[in-house]
């Protein structure tokens, strides 16, 4: 299955960049590592390891770090891209100057383009339309990753062959990629599990049952579901791995970024002490501003981040999220996944 000879690149020294960026590695790929801090380049060099982001995971001889982004994607026939969303343009406009034209790009990337609310294969379609581009997401914790845990990711492309390179460089027994066609659901799910993380994560800090647990992840994804109709996504998806699997994982475990966001507001802290003692990135900060402005344009209900938004960025009691999950109007309360007109 794997293909020796594939020549990789992941743009982004972070955990996820490093975790993908080493399976490939241990797949046999030519794999290069770039990074912009000169420090984390000179600690990988010293240690064979990325102590600030994942401490005690070796990193494969396979795999060159490196903060010189033409070394980086030069010759690759694969090139990721593992910045956060905010980064991801200009990351990719730099790494498009060195790049062979026909390398195939892939956005790891799980967040919206502050402003343009473009996803990021919205992104890659406008500035590189003649690559081939795809789009990874799924129930994928970079430390379990490290750790060798059972994973599955979902690759979503329109290109055949991009889908099976992908497959080649990344599956291995213990991480299966499945593939999807339907880009845009794939990486809009991956952005809007982030926002209800929080919400969980809150839940999680104010000693919450179960019931209201599986309330809370069920109406998430009934929620998202919505969201995606009206964006034009198949709701299908959001039933798979891309959607609720990666909602389940990032909703209970204390290693999600944004689950840990939402526990320190449930604790008191502010968002600005919640984010900075996180220290990484946690998209769903900004990815819950820009749904909430799209959903009030499109007069889209979605009582969950309208009562998150005011919770993050009105000052509001964490209790109005509660009071508008129970007790917001509707003009009706049905169990669907979406509205089934
Ligand atoms: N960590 C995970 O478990 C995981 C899993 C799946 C997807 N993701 C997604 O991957 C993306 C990256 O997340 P991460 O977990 O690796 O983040 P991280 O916080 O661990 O690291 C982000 C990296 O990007 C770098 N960076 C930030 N701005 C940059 C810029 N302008 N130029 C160059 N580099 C820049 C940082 O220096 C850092 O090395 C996010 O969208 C996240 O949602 C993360
Ligand atoms: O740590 P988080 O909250 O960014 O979540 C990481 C991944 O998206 C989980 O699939």
């Amino acid at each position: 299955m794997t293909n020796p000879a594939a020549k990789i690149a992941v743009l982004g020294g972070g955990s996820f960049g490093t975790v993908i960026a080493n399976i490939a590695a241990q797949n046999g790929c030519d794999a290069r590592l770039w990074m912009r801090s000169e420090k984390q380049l000179e600690d990988i060099l010293e240690t064979g390891m990325n102590s600030r982001y994942l401490p005690k995971y070796e990193l494969h001889e396979n795999l060159l770090p490196t903060n010189d982004l033409a070394t980086a994607v030069h010759d690759c026939d694969v090139v990721f891209v593992a910045v956060p969303s905010k980064a991801f343009r200009v990351v990719l406009e730099d790494a498009l100057k060195y790049m062979s034209p026909s390398a195939g790009l892939v956005s790891l990337t799980k967040g919206i383009e502050p402003h343009s609310f473009h996803l990021m294969s919205e992104i890659m379609r406008e500035m590189a339309p003649k690559h081939p581009i795809a789009v990874i997401s799924g129930p994928n914790l970079a430390k379990e990753i490290a750790q060798g845990q059972l994973t599955a990711t979902v690759v979503a492309s329109k290109s055949a062959a991009l889908r099976h390179q992908v497959h080649d460089v990344l599956g291995s027994p213990r991480f299966r990629v499945y593939a999807n066609p339907d880009i845009y659901g794939v990486e809009l799910a991956g952005a809007l599990k982030n926002i209800y993380a929080i919400v969980s994560g809150m839940a999680g800090a104010l000693g919450m049952g179960e019931n209201t647990r599986a309330m809370l992840m069920t109406r998430s994804l009934a929620e998202m579901s919505r969201f995606a109709v009206k964006m034009g996504a198949n709701p299908l998806t959001f039933i798979g791995l891309a959607g609720m699997g990666d909602l389940i994982v990032t909703c209970t475990s204390p290693l999600s970024r944004n689950y840990r966001v939402g526990y320190a507001i449930g604790q008191g802290y502010s968002l600005k002490q919640a984010v900075k003692q996180l220290g990484e990135t946690a998209e769903g900060v900004n990815t819950l501003r820009m749904v909430k402005e799209k959903a009030d344009e499109l007069g889209i209900d979605m009582p969950l981040v309208n009562g998150l938004y005011e919770v993050v960025h009105n000052n509001q009691n964490v209790d109005l999220i509660a009071d508008h999950l129970m007790l917001g109007e509707r003009a009706q309360d049905v169990d669907f996944m979406f509205d089934q007109e």
